[in-house]
């Protein structure tokens, strides 16, 4: 086996070669990655290399072949497909290893995030609902040094950002949503999708997978005329004012 082919083969299912394979063919029958949209992109925990998915390839088909392998220094590719180019989602993977200390980045096409984006305006905001004990504050605990997540009585707030012709033109707002936006672990793209990250790939498929049900039952809230952000009790208001 060549060194190259040495980066994406391996019998250990929880490689991020095969990995990223095996989950995005989970999120294709989700909805999340259908007619080539979205994406996963693996930082090797043992390597730091960086796993990028081709670009325009039905992503629930691909295979580790098909992998790209960046290194985290250089940038320069490990391993590149002669027969493909590397996921347009690159430069914003990339932007959210570097930036927030990504271990996994998920990017789906979720029609939850997109009906969401139309629906909010610069942020997307949730209040008081169990699963949001599920996304991390940004806050670490000073004793026993582990991320603290949202409270039940936490709002939790994801930046909204406007879509580009081009995903590369996304660049300079995902940046300014880290400056606005230091504890997001996650990014609204208007009409488009989003971007869900965290220190692991185990805790970026928990994130996503929350944030997905939260935007869900925001746009059912919605719906019924109540403010997906209300507190708690506020229901009742709302839903007597129909
Ligand atoms: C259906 S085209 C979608 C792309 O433009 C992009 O938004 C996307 O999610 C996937 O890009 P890709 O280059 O195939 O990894
Ligand atoms: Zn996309």
């Amino acid at each position: 086996m060549s060194s190259e082919d040495a980066l994406i083969h391996s019998d250990d299912p929880r490689h991020p070669a095969n990995l990223i394979c095996t989950l995005c063919k989970q999120f294709f029958y989700n909805n999340w990655c259908t007619g080539t949209g979205g994406g996963i992109s693996i930082k090797d925990p043992k390597t730091s290399h960086y796993y990028l998915a081709p670009s325009g390839v039905q992503k629930e088909q691909m295979t580790p072949d098909d992998l790209f392998v960046m290194d985290a220094q250089s940038l320069g590719y490990l391993r590149a497909p002669k027969s493909y180019k590397p996921s347009a989602c690159t430069p914003l993977f990339v932007a959210c290893y570097q930036k927030k200390d990504a271990g996994a980045i998920i990017h789906t096409h979720s029609q939850n995030a997109v009906v969401c984006s139309l629906i909010f305006g610069d942020e997307f905001r949730i209040a008081n609902i169990e699963q949001i004990k599920a996304i991390p504050s940004g806050k670490v605990d000073p004793v026993t040094k582990k991320p603290i997540a949202l409270s039940f009585f936490d709002t939790l707030r994801i930046p909204i950002i406007e879509n580009m012709a081009h995903e590369d033109e996304l660049i300079d707002d995902l940046h300014k949503t880290f400056i606005d936006y230091p504890d997001t672990c996650a990014v609204i793209v208007r009409r488009h999708g989003i971007f869900v990250w965290g220190p692991t790939i185990d805790k970026a498929k928990i994130f996503n997978e929350a944030i997905d049900y939260l935007m869900e039952l925001a746009i059912k809230m919605h719906k019924l005329g109540i403010p997906p952000d209300c507190g708690i009790g506020e229901e009742k208001k709302h839903l007597a004012g129909q």
